[in-house]
């Protein structure tokens, strides 16, 4: 079976006295198994990539979660060692990316971090601890060892009767999981809100004028893809975008915007 390519972002880790790319399983399995792309792992190598190479080499671009935090003065914030840690090497490597897939009309999925990346590269901001805010639910794992325990589904989402992800999803509530302790701030003027929490924080948007898929969650649809359908839709209907993209790419039929650049 062909799979079209998904460029990943990855996270710059030191370890072992060396600085490992690297992304976890869980995005990689539900990419392939469930979304049906071939995933390929991006360096966080910054602007010594050349995005347009790569971007015009795949068909589809995804960003995993992470445990570190966008740096904040890329949206005006302040830094700081509680706020940390950092990954100036992802932050230089997906935002560019995420600017230019979109230019590009290639159909991008973001997740937890990715969200929080597509609202900064967008121009948006993020706050912080946000289970401090009065009101708010807390949006960060239980302290557990056990994976399956952190990544639990556990709280309602509204979907947005107005969005692209009713027609995922269809109208009214869906249970996801929640492993995050930051979140949108000022939204980003191109992105519209396609679910929130009871307590208002935004858990998922759209590129309202993109000329293909190009969406971000907050929560954690590659945990649970292989055995929980509102996980799996998620992961079909960006292979679709992605093998949409391809056959428009194979047929030279690119709209005249995507096959700029
Ligand atoms: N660090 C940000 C982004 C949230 C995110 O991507 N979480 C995944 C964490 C994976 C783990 O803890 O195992 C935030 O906290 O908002």
């Amino acid at each position: 079976m062909h799979h079209p390519l998904v460029a990943v972002s990855t996270d710059a880790k030191d370890f072992e006295n060396y600085t490992w790319h690297a992304a976890p399983q869980q995005y990689l399995d539900a990419a392939l198994s469930v979304a049906g792309v071939l995933p390929v792992l991006v360096p966080a190598l910054g602007e010594k990539i050349d995005l347009d190479s790569l971007l015009a080499s795949v068909d589809g671009v995804m960003l995993t979660g992470s445990k570190s935090n966008v740096y904040p003065a890329l949206y005006g914030g302040e830094a700081s060692a509680e706020n940390g840690p950092y990954d100036h090497a992802r932050d230089a490597t997906t935002l560019p990316l995420i600017r230019k897939a979109i230019e590009r009309g290639v159909p991008l999925l973001a997740i937890c971090r990715g969200i929080q990346e597509l609202n900064v590269a967008l121009g948006g901001t993020l706050a912080t601890e946000i289970q401090e805010r009065e009101g708010s639910l807390d949006h960060r794992a239980p302290q557990s060892d056990v994976q399956d325990e952190r990544f639990a589904i556990r709280h309602p989402v509204r979907v947005s009767p107005a969005g692209c992800f009713a027609s995922i999803f269809g109208p009214g509530d869906i249970q996801v999981n929640s492993v995050h302790r930051q979140g949108i701030g000022e939204r980003a003027p191109r992105l519209q809100v396609e679910a929130a929490a009871s307590d208002g924080t935004i858990e998922a948007v759209s590129v309202k004028d993109a000329a293909a898929f190009a969406v971000g969650v907050q929560w954690h649809p590659e945990y649970w893809a292989a055995s929980d359908e509102n996980s799996a839709r998620i992961f079909r209907a960006f292979g679709d975008a992605v093998r949409a993209h391809a056959a428009a790419r194979s047929s030279g039929g690119l709209p005249a915007r995507t096959a700029a650049g």
